[in-house]
């Protein structure tokens, strides 16, 4: 049996959300339980087209199984047209098998996104993106305002998940705030999955 890990899974085009993935690893590993840290390839027009192995550069691509076996989920994508990118939402129909067995279920769930605009539609698509974790039955997770960044934030961060005002050509690095509300993410994510299964272990013996 592999130990148990969080998967944060995300799709980048520019590099703003996977710059989110790496902070919100870092707060599920203070919580003391392994980040497994992936992404999918881009949907290509050509249907066909199959992406290699192996990407050039940055995380590994997710499989089936890193999914399957994870003991819970973030999940990140930058904003597009309000909702989640294309290659995320391609990912994610392809998990009914998953769906049927019930994998997911009873797993906590949390989300992250990235806009060019301030009020280009964090919200929206943070939202959306928990609509596909429910029927999945996980558990979802939020921000609670004891994360002071939350009131204090003149960038992203919701108490919806975590997220990143990138600036119209994407150049604007995460601010202290959003950085903090990545951390605390991925840490609480991180805390409520360990506590899920300390419980489970206690209920089975
Ligand atoms: C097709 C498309 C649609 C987009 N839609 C939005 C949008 O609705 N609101 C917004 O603020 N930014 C929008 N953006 C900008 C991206 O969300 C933004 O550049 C993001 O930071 C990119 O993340 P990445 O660096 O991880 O690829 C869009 C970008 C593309 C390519």
């Amino acid at each position: 049996m592999t130990a148990p890990y969080v998967l944060v899974l995300y799709y980048s085009h520019n590099g703003a959300t996977a710059r989110m993935a790496r902070l919100i690893a870092e707060g599920v590993e203070q919580a003391g339980i392994e980040a497994r840290v992936r992404t999918v390839p881009k949907v290509s027009p050509e249907t066909r087209a199959s992406a290699p192995e192996i990407p050039e550069s940055g995380a590994l691509y997710c499989t089936e199984d890193d999914l399957k076996h994870c003991s819970a989920l973030i999940l990140g994508s930058p904003t597009r047209f309000g909702n989640m990118a294309a290659p995320l939402k391609y990912f994610i129909d392809g998990t009914s098998s998953l769906w049927l067995s019930g994998s997911l279920a009873g797993k906590p769930a949390a989300v992250f996104t990235t806009t060019a605009s301030l009020h280009g539609g964090q919200e929206s698509t943070l939202l959306s993106m928990q609509l596909p974790l429910l029927h999945h039955g996980m558990l979802l997770v939020g921000l609670p305002y004891s994360e002071s960044a939350l009131t204090e934030t003149r960038g992203g961060g919701t108490p919806y998940g975590a997220s990143h005002h990138a600036g119209a050509d994407g150049s604007r690095p995460l601010d202290q705030h959003e950085s903090t509300l990545c951390r605390a993410l991925g840490k609480r994510v991180g805390t409520v999955t360990r506590q899920l299964l300390a419980g489970a272990a206690h209920v089975q013996s």
